[in-house]
């Protein structure tokens, strides 16, 4: 009996797994594209939808299943999530982590990753994983060379020496052990069958492409000609190792595109030139780069958008040469004067929105080489009731992850203007014949 039952099972999960390789997300020239379509991406960030989704008491099914709901009416068809996280010391990590030691992974996190896989798949939702962080905020590349030297792993929020910071984490890429013990965790999560679904990830249509890290760059801001050959030639090493184990899905890098790279185009276009790479990805960030000052906004609006439109557009021109689809996947802007407080006003937030989704639109719809947005970040119903606005283990996630204050970026559920705006533009953008 049992091994009839154990044959069933097995077809069954063969029946499970059976898929139509038209179903799975691919490139047609400089679009990206699905089932013989072109696909416009129209996304948000939600790094913590594999933690909402655990059965432990970290998690939150029933908002994640709200949240989703909720999104979906938005007109939202991508999300980008984080698929693992190493346990830090410092204040500025998210806790638990679902990476404890190297080898040492806490299943039940893990398991989380599973249900929001399988509830984004009822609502034709994609998802891009990513599977490292450049920055300090789920462990991340630092947290690696922490447990491989033995010393703790720097937090920039208390050192303030965001240089160091940079070039401990892009030390990362040239550190066998660290890459030797990364790969075997790409290896878990890649060629991972999903709990809830019994469908392999390999063989899930869902993913819109695996993402090697959240922000990865070359190193500091004197990165030097050695570290950015080293930082291309990881970037294609590992692009390649997570295509031999997955030949159904993209590839992506999860940069930040020009500001990420040193502003130097030959980098930032030598990095998605690897054949593994399938398309590009840039962020935009006008405050955190000081091209726009929250304290003055009326004083720096106009240069800061005109800097924010040449950055909108020059990735743009830079897809065109190198023909791959590009994904603008991070983009935001504080409440009113910096604000933190969920009742503060939006204002320019609103304005940038509606820019930012407005010149990616005409260009989408004329044919060009920009594929789509995700804005950053979704908060939705999550709530901080602490007075410094800073993330404490336990409390609701938010997409401001725990690097920063909670409500700095995010759009609240109760965001009302700046989600109608986020609805107008996903209905435009859906509306573009395919
Ligand atoms: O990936 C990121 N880019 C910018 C976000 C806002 O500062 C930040 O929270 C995140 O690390």
């Amino acid at each position: 009996l049992f091994c009839v039952a154990s044959l069933t099972f097995a077809a069954d999960n063969k029946k499970v797994d059976a898929v139509n390789k038209a179903d799975f997300f691919t490139t047609n020239g400089a679009h990206l594209s699905v089932k013989g379509k072109n696909y416009y991406v129209v996304g948000t960030n939600m790094w913590y939808g594999g933690y909402l989704g655990s059965s432990g008491k970290v998690g939150d099914r029933a908002r994640l299943v709200k949240e989703l709901d909720n999104l979906k009416l938005l007109g939202i068809n991508n999300i980008r999530v984080l698929a693992v996280s190493e346990k830090a010391e410092h204040n500025s990590a998210v806790h638990p982590a679902t990476t404890n030691g190297f080898g040492d992974h806490n299943e039940e996190l893990l398991a989380g990753l599973d249900f929001f896989m399988a509830e984004i798949a009822k609502r034709d939702i994609s998802a891009v994983i990513y599977l490292n962080n450049f920055w300090q905020w789920s462990g991340g590349m630092t947290q690696y060379m922490s447990w491989i030297e033995g010393t703790p792993a720097q937090d920039p929020n208390v050192t303030k020496d965001w240089e160091g910071f940079m070039a401990k984490s892009a030390s990362f890429y040239q550190s066998k052990k660290a890459q030797t013990e990364w790969r075997k965790t790409i290896k878990k999560i890649v060629t991972r069958v999903n709990t809830v679904t019994g469908k392999s990830y390999i063989n899930d249509p869902s993913i819109l492409s695996w993402q090697l890290a959240n922000e990865p760059r070359a190193g500091n801001s004197k990165a030097s000609a050695k570290e950015k050959e080293i930082y291309v030639k990881w970037i294609n090493d590992t692009a390649k190792y997570i295509h031999s184990l997955d030949p159904n899905h993209m590839v992506s890098t999860g940069s930040e595109g020009l500001m990420g790279s040193n502003n130097d185009e030959k980098l930032y276009s030598d990095a998605h030139a690897s054949p593994y790479i399938n398309y590009m990805t840039y962020h935009m960030w006008i405050r955190n780069w000081g091209w726009f000052d929250k304290a003055k906004p009326a004083e720096t609006w106009d240069a800061g958008l005109a800097k924010a439109n040449e950055y909108l557009n020059v990735h743009i021109d830079i897809a065109k040469k190198v023909n791959k689809p590009l994904v603008l996947e991070e983009f935001g802007l504080d409440r009113d004067f910096g604000s933190y407080d969920i009742k503060a006003t939006t204002h320019y937030r609103d304005k940038f929105y509606r820019i930012v989704f407005d010149t990616l639109y005409n260009r989408v719809k004329a044919g060009e080489a920009i594929a789509g947005y995700n804005f950053w970040a979704w908060n939705g119903s999550a709530r901080t009731t602490r007075a410094n606005y800073w993330w404490q283990t336990g409390d609701d996630f938010m997409g401001d992850p725990p690097q920063e204050e909670q409500g700095m970026y995010g759009i609240f559920d109760s965001d009302i203007s700046t989600i109608l705006i986020i609805k107008e533009y996903a209905d435009k953008m859906h509306a573009i014949p395919k």
